[in-house]
């Protein structure tokens, strides 16, 4: 296909259909008759010329007459040379053959020559015999001219030169006008006629190249003719090449056409086919779902019956295994009861030993403890062993004599029996006095506790915190020989509207106060008679005081505080007490109440600011017991128990403090230990709780240093704080006017035998918490913590302010908490 295309580009393009272009067959002419010009040697005609004349030589660029045939005819320009005018002259003459023009021109010519040069040769033989002269270049090689007769004739003339004319003649006299010559009209005649002869001569070698001239004209015809007959036959070559070349393309077009046909009909025979094939494609799918939903039908069907039979194996294994389970199971209960009753027999055993051991050690435990009556006690005891040693002495001394004698050994053994039964009586009777004894020592206790007052206030003074720079203020603890109970604080500095600087110097009195150097131990000593209370089945409530950083953790929670210690004490105790029939279950949680809200210490709920459940305290009037929803309870069974509770709260309140920014400070944590205690002998039970409480930092901020969330658990803590004064205060207002009755209203709602007046409990948290352990039914410990530095001193003073309030206060009666 390109190589058509490109066979047809490179033809030439006709101008009309099957007419070469005039200008195109032109240019082939003038190129035929160039090559046909160049194709022809120069004859020697121009050599042969030169050698047989003497004539000048014409103008190298003269156009042959044959170059000349080619070009169109147009007026010869006049030519400058001067023979031009006589050889067109002549040559008009030739062609007219009319002799008067040829004399004319003759005479004109001969007239000029005169007019123009004197003095040089004869300018109308110049001028003749160069006009004369045959054309310089033959028209066609292949036409070579004979040598004309003039030719001849001039090649021997110029071997002899020509007589001279009658021009010659005057020329010569005209040079010598000394010369006396005569006008002679025979002679100018007889020049005349030669000349005319010459004339003649001339005309006919003009005519002969006439002749030459035409036949080289008919030579030129007849080449033009054949050129003319040689582009016709390219001419015709050339339409006959363009009919093909259209052909040629036509079929081109034709089979383009027929490519295309046929292009399109395999389109559509591949289109047929693929629809086919789709058709079929959709068949065989149809064909292939079919089967598959049938292979489907067929499995599912298979499956259900696989299903249904394997069901029914596994139901009968099912049943047999239940069978063999029941059989294992009842082997195992048996077997598992067995155990049980095993271990039962054992537990009953290490009590036994147990109860064996820990009597022993009560035992020895309550020589140590007992009075003056049970020392005598134990005297008289002492005697009768002494004189039950004597007497197993004798018996020992009996036996000896009685193995010898089997009759007087049976004897002393019935004796020893009596004695020994005798011996047994007696110590029940001491266990029974000894009973009586620690239900008079409850009693006398309690009422120790009633005479120092149900509210106390103790006072504790932190060290200095050594910090370098911090000035510390001035206390003075007045000596005394009992118990330090008073303290002085130097104020802060004064200056009167005088200039004069002042110190006043604050007293305050407690019922007890611990100076910087005292420790836990110490003051634990102190409170430990109200631990015992709790355990004798008294609401006790002991909270700490003081702003943030005076030790109110380090008193209450530190490895030695208070909380560890009275823990490990209760739990002692209560140990002590199985001896003389007292049972005591033991359950501790430690809740924190931050912003109005509480939070489950040993629960998750101290590792986010949000509490993940919401408890609430409910209170029961009738036994006077509070409970809080969904707080973890501890049973402290063991003393690792003890430790374990411990040091999860510990760690919970501290990593709530890391996490809430030192949360510690801005909310009030309670411990609250739920004592329960039955006596198997006496058949008595008692209820107590014991709340351990660090205060949140009492410093007063005022609303305008805090805002945002700072400022809600500022306004929560003053008024929990003050809140618990109120109460407190409220209770002593009851005391005073005589309306405590044993259980007091709470908001104006009475508890049942209440004829009491309004105690704000519900105005907080905290104190809503600690309702039935603050108040007539309880016993109540305040520390107020004081920080020694000087910086400190206005809250200082603030708290002791308060604390002495507090002390100043006087409760009614606590009761215990009987179980029902
Ligand atoms: N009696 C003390 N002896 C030695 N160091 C003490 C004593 N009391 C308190 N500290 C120390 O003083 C610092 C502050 O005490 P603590 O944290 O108990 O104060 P706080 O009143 O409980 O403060 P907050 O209200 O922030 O809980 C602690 O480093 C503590 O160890």
């Amino acid at each position: 296909m390109a190589d058509t295309e490109n066979f047809v580009s490179q033809l030439p393009q006709p101008t009309r259909y099957g007419q070469p272009s005039p200008q195109k067959q032109l240019t082939e002419l003038s190129a035929s008759a160039n090559n046909s010009r160049s194709a022809m040697p120069p004859p020697g005609f121009t050599n042969h010329k030169r050698q047989g004349s003497n004539l000048p030589e014409p103008a190298s660029k003269r156009k042959t007459l044959a170059e000349r045939a080619g070009e169109p005819i147009k007026a010869t320009p006049a030519a400058p040379r001067s023979n031009a005018p006589v050889n067109s002259a002549v040559m008009a003459a030739v062609h007219s053959r009319n002799p008067s023009s040829f004399s004319q021109s003759y005479r004109s010519n001969s007239s000029q020559s005169r007019n123009t040069s004197n003095s040089t040769a004869s300018s109308f033989s110049m001028s003749v015999g160069s006009a004369i002269r045959p054309p310089a270049v033959r028209p066609t090689s292949n036409l070579a001219r004979p040598k004309s007769s003039l030719a001849k004739e001039r090649g021997t003339r110029s071997a002899n030169p020509r007589p001279a004319t009658s021009m010659d003649t005057r020329g010569e006299t005209q040079e010598d006008p000394n010369n006396k010559q005569v006008w002679d009209p025979e002679e100018q005649y007889s020049n005349m006629e030669r000349m005319y002869e010459d004339v003649c001569k001339h005309y006919k070698q003009a005519m002969d190249d006439n002749v030459e001239a035409k036949e080289a004209s008919h030579a030129y015809k007849s080449t033009i003719a054949n050129l003319e007959q040689e582009r016709k036959e390219i001419t015709e070559n050339i339409i006959s090449l363009r009919c093909e070349l259209e052909t040629t393309k036509f079929r081109l077009e034709a089979a383009e056409r027929s490519k295309h046909e046929l292009q399109r009909d395999n389109e559509e025979e591949v289109e047929d086919i693929k629809r086919q094939h789709r058709i079929e494609f959709e068949t065989i799918r149809q064909l292939h779902r079919q089967d598959t939903e049938r292979l489907k039908e067929d499995h599912r069907a298979e499956m259900r019956e696989l299903k249904k039979r394997l069901e029914e194996e596994l139901e009968n294994e099912r049943t047999q295994r239940l069978q063999a389970l029941s059989q294992v199971s009842t082997q195992g209960a048996l077997e598992k009861q067995r155990h049980h009753m095993d271990i039962e027999a054992k537990e009953q055993e290490i009590r036994n030993i147990s109860m064996e051991i820990e009597r022993l050690k009560a035992d020895l435990v309550r020589e140590k403890m007992l009075n003056d009556d049970l020392r005598q006690n134990l005297s008289s005891a002492g005697s009768n062993a002494a004189a039950m040693e004597s007497a197993r002495q004798a018996l020992q001394a009996k036996i000896e004599y009685l193995e010898s004698d089997s009759k007087s050994q049976s004897e002393a053994y019935a004796t020893m029996e009596k004695r020994m039964n005798e011996a047994l009586e007696r110590a029940t009777e001491c266990e029974e006095k000894l009973r009586k004894e620690e239900m008079l020592r409850r009693k006398l206790h309690n009422q120790v506790q009633e005479l120092k007052g149900n509210i106390r206030v103790f006072c504790r003074v932190r060290p200095s915190n050594g910090v370098e720079g911090e000035e510390t203020a001035k206390f003075n603890f007045p000596e005394t020989d009992e118990d330090p109970k008073d303290i002085e604080v130097k104020g802060p500095e004064e200056t009167s509207s005088l200039g004069k600087v002042t110190t006043k110097t604050h007293q305050f009195s407690f019922d007890r106060v611990f100076a910087p150097a005292s420790n836990n131990v110490e003051i634990f000593e102190e409170i430990s008679q109200l631990i015992q209370s709790a355990l004798d089945g008294y609401n006790v409530c002991i909270f700490a005081y003081g702003q943030t950083g005076s030790g109110k953790t380090f008193t209450m929670s530190s490895e030695d505080g208070m909380i560890p210690q009275a823990l490990r004490q209760i739990y002692s105790t209560s140990k002590e007490l199985e001896s003389r029939g007292w049972k005591y279950t033991m359950e501790g949680s430690f809740v924190e109440v931050y912003n109005e809200e509480l939070r489950d210490l040993l629960g998750n709920d101290g590792d986010s600011d949000k509490p993940n459940k919401r408890h609430e305290i409910r209170h029961d009037m009738a036994t006077c017991e509070t409970t809080i929803t969904d707080v973890t309870t501890l049973t402290l069974a063991s003393q690792v128990q003890v430790e374990g509770i411990l040091s999860q709260a510990m760690s919970r309140r501290s990593v709530a403090a890391t996490k809430a920014n030192e949360r510690s400070s801005r909310s009030h944590s309670v411990f609250i230990l739920k004592l329960t205690g039955s006596n198997s002998i006496t058949g008595k039970k008692c209820k107590g709780t014991l709340n351990l409480v660090d205060l949140a930092g009492s410093e007063r901020l005022t609303h305008s240093q805090v805002e945002g969330a700072r400022l809600k658990e500022t306004q929560n803590i003053n008024k929990s704080l003050s809140c618990l004064g109120d109460v407190i205060g409220a209770l002593g207002q009851q005391q005073a006017t005589g309306g405590f009755n044993g259980r007091s209203s709470v908001n104006g709602a009475s508890t049942g035998t209440s004829a009491g007046a309004h105690i704000p409990y519900r105005n907080s948290k905290l104190t809503y918490l600690l309702q039935f352990s603050l108040g007539g039914n309880s016993k109540t410990l305040m520390f107020v913590m004081v920080a020694p530095e000087k910086k400190c001193l206005a809250e200082t003073i603030t708290s002791l302010k308060f604390a002495d309030k507090v002390s100043r206060t006087r409760i009614g009666v606590a009761r215990r908490t009987s179980g029902k």
